[in-house]
């Protein structure tokens, strides 16, 4: 089946859930397979590698648990058993090593046909060198063997593990059955180094003793004694790097829930690439990261991806879209793992690029000016797959970009199902996602005087191409015009209600933002923030005469945003939540102590009476500051103003 991706017509504004990571789920079975007692996996990814693995466990004897978002392990294995790996490289290099540390045992290997080319060589040979003995269905050092394994007496290991690091990640778990302590030294080094870290982290996490005393060179002790009974695993960091670079093709905010933090993962550093692109800017909110758009240079870009090299389908994918050249190196090991990934990338995006070069170990994207890329599109792009989770979901977030500026799809994706490898409903999830970006939200944000309020909804406007609205500019400018015709407060209610009725108000909109006008003229800054004006607008704004003559207006605002094809409006003031949007979808409240909040204005050179204005706007009668039922407080005392941006756009992408 083919699928045609919508492109986001508005930025992206989602959060996002990436599974829990293949590679530590995987490892985290076999590890739990041979910790000698039960292990609960908790967060594992449910795919088909996944259950490739937990497959082959369950056919080498262990009891297999599967419960909502858990999988436990336990028992012990068998001395013989058919073990088919699909084309799952973990499962494929994890259990060949791991049987060889079974005495007297025999078994039979099969896989996809794609497996049958995968290196490995480097492992079989160090396997033999241990003891086992293999033989070959098909072609030496390759799928389907059968092999008579010997249990593992420790020792000296030469290790070829150049064109994948799975098979010296493979060695290093089975050591650990060894009899006495295995001593490995690397010949030629190994690719994707953080998944051999990850490999050694999560060694000792599970109590297994490794040492690396010197690059190239690990020792793994005969510590069979588990300290853990259940472990967590990790989002996947690959997988999250999609969302990442969603924020980028739709310039818009992402969401990614509980982004791992470094240390496991080495894909994490995906996010700091993509800032250094200029592509996105990452922000973490807890254990959230936001991906925000960014203007990245016209320059072109080259990136070296050997140590995160499972991401850079992202990268070369969505590269067409923001017209320079982009060239991507480190990537030659690549060429052997689901599919020839330089070679059928550059199949792919040449597709849509000017041109696209490549040879053994880099790809370079030339793109068409960002001018051009629609006009050269006449009907949609079929992306071939090759049965390659990544290459289809990488240019499932290329297809976002609405590239002719009114949603029509431009990428179709051939077999999208093969993403189950790592993501089974990730284009539901993309497409969720689009929705939930179309959804208009309306956002409240109130609190008192110098608290932060103008600065973080202008800057969410912005991102989000939202409607942004300032109502205390809105009191402010009625102050100034009462103040003008010789209306002070103390005239009181009545007056004030006399001359509103000749004020005729309407809207401006400069960029993001939109301005009342009176009698179609904008009334700027410089005459409303004058010391006349702060002294007497808390006055006026008590008056329920005043309130009630900006209310309707006020409400109306959401219409105008709509009929100016806004993606959603901003409010700020201090009765917003309470009084003018009570059930708007996201209402925060911001905080700051007074002293924070003086200082700020005095850095603008600006003597503000603060506190007076808020005793006076905390305790009138009518729509009083206060905080709204149903709104999140943030206390921005001591945090920075991109900090407050950041957990704001947040809890927007959320809503
Ligand atoms: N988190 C922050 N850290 C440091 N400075 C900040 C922070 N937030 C805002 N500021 C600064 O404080 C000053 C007041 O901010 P801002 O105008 O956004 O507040 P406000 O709530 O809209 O004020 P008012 O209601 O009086 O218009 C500005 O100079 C702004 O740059
Ligand atoms: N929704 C609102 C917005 C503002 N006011 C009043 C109270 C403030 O002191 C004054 C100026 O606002 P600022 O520019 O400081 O945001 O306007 C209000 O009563 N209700």
């Amino acid at each position: 089946m083919d699928y045609k991706i919508e492109p986001f017509t508005k930025p992206a504004c989602a959060a996002i859930q990436a599974p829990g990571s293949k590679s530590i789920t995987n490892r985290a079975l076999l590890l739990a397979a041979m910790a000698g007692q039960k292990i609960k996996i908790f967060n594992p990814l449910v795919s088909r590698d996944s259950q490739i693995m937990a497959q082959c466990l369950k056919n080498l004897g262990f009891e297999i648990e599967e419960g909502e978002n858990f999988i436990s392990v336990s028992g012990s294995p068998k001395k013989s058993a058919k073990l088919f790996v699909g084309n799952a490289g973990t499962a494929a290099r994890f259990l060949t090593a791991f049987v060889c540390a079974i005495k007297d045992g025999e078994f039979e290997f099969d896989s996809d046909e794609e497996m049958y080319k995968r290196p490995m060589r480097g492992l079989i040979e160090a396997l033999e060198h241990l003891g086992a003995e293999f033989t070959f269905k098909k072609e030496s050092f390759s799928f389907p063997f059968s092999v008579k394994t010997k249990g593992f007496s420790g020792g000296e290991i030469s290790l070829d593990a150049t064109q994948s690091s799975q098979i010296l990640s493979a060695i290093l778990m089975s050591q650990t059955l060894a009899s006495s302590e295995t001593s490995i030294t690397l010949k030629g080094g190994t690719v994707s180094k953080p998944f051999v870290e990850m490999t050694v982290k999560m060694m000792r996490q599970f109590g297994f003793e490794v040492e690396c005393p010197s690059n190239g060179k690990y020792i793994v002790k005969n510590s069979k004694t588990c300290k853990i009974s259940s472990y967590t695993v990790e989002t996947d960091a690959t997988a999250a790097s999609y969302p990442i670079a969603l924020a980028a093709a739709t310039s818009g905010a992402v969401l990614v829930k509980n982004f791992p933090r470094e240390g496991l993962q080495g894909d994490v550093g995906f996010a700091q690439v993509m800032q250094k692109a200029g592509l996105v800017k990452c922000r973490r909110v807890g254990n959230d990261l936001l991906a925000l758009k960014s203007e990245p240079s016209a320059e072109a870009c080259e990136f070296d991806f050997n140590d995160i090299s499972d991401t850079f389908l992202t990268f070369a994918a969505i590269a067409p879209l923001f017209g320079r050249t982009t060239k991507i190196t480190g990537i030659a090991h690549t060429r052997k793992q689901e599919s020839d990934r330089v070679e059928a990338m550059a199949r792919e995006i040449s597709k849509f690029a000017k041109k696209v070069e490549f040879d053994e170990d880099s790809i370079t994207i030339f793109p068409y000016e960002k001018s051009e890329l629609a006009q050269k599109i006449s009907s949609p792009v079929k992306i071939e797959t090759y049965k390659d989770h990544r290459i289809a979901m990488s240019h499932g977030v290329a297809g976002c970009a609405d590239i002719f500026g009114g949603g029509k799809a431009w990428i179709e994706i051939r077999d999208p199902q093969c993403s189950s490898k790592t993501w089974p409903d990730f284009f539901k999830i993309l497409e969720q996602s689009r929705k939930d970006s179309m959804k208009f939200k309306t956002v409240a944000i109130d609190g008192g005087a110098a608290v932060g309020k103008s600065s973080v909804s202008k800057e969410c406007a912005k991102t989000l191409n939202y409607m942004h609205v300032d109502t205390g500019s809105h009191y402010r400018t009625i102050a100034y015009i009462l103040l003008d015709k010789g209306i002070a407060p103390s005239l009181g209610e009545d007056a004030v209600s006399q001359a509103l009725k000749g004020v005729e108000i309407s809207t401006l909109i400069f960029g993001n933002s939109a301005r009342m006008s009176v009698g179609g003229k904008e009334i700027e800054d410089s005459l409303i923030r004058t010391d006349k004006v702060n002294q007497n607008v808390s006055l006026f704004a008590a008056m329920p005469q005043v309130r009630e003559f900006l209310k309707g207006y006020q409400r109306s605002m959401e219409g105008v945003a709509k009929e100016k094809n806004f993606a959603g409006l901003v409010m700020e003031g201090r009765d917003i939540g309470s009084v003018i949007f009570p059930n708007a979808e996201i209402k925060i409240f911001l905080d700051a102590d007074e002293e924070t909040r003086r200082k700020r204005r005095a850095n603008e050179g600006i003597s503000d009476s603060i506190s007076k204005r808020d005793a006076l706007d905390k305790n009138r009668k009518t729509a009083p500051l206060v905080r709204p039922e149903g709104s999140v407080l943030i206390d921005t005392s001591n945090m920075s103003k991109e900090e407050v941006i950041a957990k704001t756009l947040a809890l927007i992408a959320e809503a």
